[in-house]
């Protein structure tokens, strides 16, 4: 199936079905990755009484209760509602759901003890106004990162200079491959978050952060459709399905 996408004077042709997935794969034991001091996801069988929730322990259907962090676990969008003292929901934000997107992979650059991705690079791969959404690719791209422990690693993360330069050049979307788009252990900072989301200045509430994607080196840099779906939950974030389609 392919479909001509017409846009702010731009026409993108794309075909549906070569759906490029970049979340990662939740599931219920050790090789899912965990940030944030987490143990596993747990996806287990209902237990009432003499009743299993699972097909061969002679149940009519399998009935797993699903227990989950949408931070700690695996691909999930987040609305301003993470950062805030008053409740803000995701499903409550995100009312579209395809956009223009750009892939960038970036090698942060070592500053001290940290890895960080700096103004100065997206500034060499983002102009303003290209797109609705950037995809951040960190390198070196290994395939471990679907499965990683993220906790106490000081993973790399964003300089508040490169957030807010996404804001300016007109990002709604930002997506990234890391835990957070901030340093692990910043005290509660969250400069880069803030810094995106123009808060309390003059916040974006219609702004997205999708953490923990994995984009497969065979992806390459460029110009997308991104679809971006999310679960309805009623919560500052969800779980998430970002899609890629490659343009023409
Ligand atoms: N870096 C923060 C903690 C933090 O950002 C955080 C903690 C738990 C779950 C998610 C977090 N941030 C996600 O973007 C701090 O050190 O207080």
């Amino acid at each position: 199936m392919k479909a001509e996408i017409k846009h702010k004077n731009k026409t993108y042709n794309i075909d549906l079905s070569k759906a490029l997935d970049i979340s990662l794969v939740l599931r219920g034991d050790e090789k899912n990755p965990v940030a944030w001091y987490l143990n596993a996801p747990k996806i287990q069988p209902v237990v009432d009484g003499d009743f299993i929730g699972k097909v061969t322990s002679g149940s009519s259907t399998n009935f797993n209760n699903i227990q989950f962090n949408p931070h700690g676990h695996g691909t999930h969008t987040e609305c301003v509602g993470h950062i805030t003292r008053e409740f803000h929901s995701v499903n409550e934000t995100l009312k579209n759901f395809f956009f223009t997107a750009k892939v960038i992979s970036i090698e942060p650059e070592k500053i001290g003890e940290d890895m960080v991705i700096t103004e100065h690079q997206i500034r060499s791969w983002l102009k303003v106004d290209e797109v609705e959404a950037v995809v951040l690719r960190t390198l070196p791209n290994y395939i471990e990162k679907r499965s990683k422990k993220y906790s106490h690693t000081n993973w790399p993360y964003l300089e508040e200079a490169a957030a807010r330069y996404l804001r300016e050049c007109g990002i709604k979307h930002l997506l990234i491959d890391l835990p957070s788009v901030d340093k692990e252990k910043d005290a509660g900072k969250l400069l880069a978050h803030k810094a995106f989301w123009d808060h309390p200045k003059n916040t974006r509430f219609d702004a997205t952060i999708t953490e923990l994607i994995y984009v497969a080196s065979k992806i390459e840099d460029g110009i997308y459709i991104l679809n971006l779906q999310i679960a309805s939950f009623e919560n500052d974030a969800s779980p998430s399905k970002p899609i890629l389609y490659k343009t023409e």
